[in-house]
């Protein structure tokens, strides 16, 4: 394995056998991610996006073909491990935040790392979770309930939990999907400050504006990789040129 690459599929396919013809979503994709990189996820609605971050992510189980990360295969492992990979090792921000409502944003935020976290570093997992508050702008909500605070805030709340594990690989199904303009740019500055950090970030969007963040776009078409296109790392003063040329691009592949 390239020592740079993190996360790989190859010849990935996914077929759900729930449906009469089955339905292939995933038809055999090579795919790698490198350690740092901001990687974008695009194509077509039922293009099999969503599909592809779970079943990257061990949240859902391949057909057919390998996962790997750092060089371990994740499609070998019992459901057990992979859920301890998911929990020490990987992310999750989702379209909505998915909160317990009876517990405030810090302790919503601790839960999975608590979790992960050997007995006795509870102290160091709260440090964590706060510092991660303060860099992202909410510290002054943390002890708020999840109803009291904006979409944004709560989405910012979502990637302190996803980073409180301290992660090597953040993956985010459509993070701005519910989110009005401005708070998706609250988002998003968030989320370029987690690459630039040094986390891989692997994310689903259909907004080219969104996807102009990463420095790498795939096009998927019909459960097919289909298109690459490296952008370069973002630069706030290019946004506008950088959103210009993706869509070029991705008017080309019929997007
Ligand atoms: N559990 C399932 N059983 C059967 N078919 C499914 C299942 N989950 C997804 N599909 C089908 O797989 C295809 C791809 O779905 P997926 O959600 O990955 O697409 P997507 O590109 O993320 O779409 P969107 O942009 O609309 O979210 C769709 O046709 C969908 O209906």
């Amino acid at each position: 394995m390239n020592q740079n690459v993190t996360l790989e599929s190859q010849a990935l396919t996914k077929t759900y056998f729930s449906t009469e013809p089955p339905t292939e979503v995933l038809r055999g994709i090579d795919l790698s991610v490198t350690a740092g990189e901001f990687l974008v996820i695009m194509g077509a609605s039922g293009s099999g996006k969503s599909t592809l971050l779970y079943n990257i992510s061990g949240m859902d189980r391949p057909t057919d073909g390998k996962v790997l990360l750092e060089g371990r295969e994740l499609t070998s492992l019992t459901d057990a491990e992979m859920s301890n990979v998911r929990l020490t090792q990987m992310g999750f921000v989702f379209q909505q935040a998915h909160f317990l409502a009876n517990l405030d944003v810090r302790d919503n935020i601790l839960l999975p790392a608590l979790k992960g976290a050997p007995k006795g570093n509870r102290a160091a997992a709260i440090a964590r979770a706060d510092a991660l508050m303060e860099r992202f702008g909410i510290a002054h909500i943390a002890d708020h309930g999840i109803t009291q605070v904006s979409g944004g805030q709560l989405q910012r709340a979502s990637i302190c939990r996803a980073l409180a594990g301290e992660p090597s690989v953040l993956f985010a199904d459509e993070p701005t999907g519910a989110l009005n303009s401005s708070m998706s740019t609250e988002v998003m500055d968030t989320l370029t400050d987690v690459h630039r950090g040094g986390t891989t970030v692997v994310m689903v969007t259909h907004d080219p504006a969104v996807a102009a963040r990463g420095d790498r776009v795939i096009y998927l078409s019909d459960g097919l990789l289909v298109d690459s296109r490296d952008a370069g790392p973002w630069q706030e003063e290019k946004a506008q040129q950088r959103e210009d040329d993706l869509l070029a691009w991705l008017r080309n592949l019929g997007f």
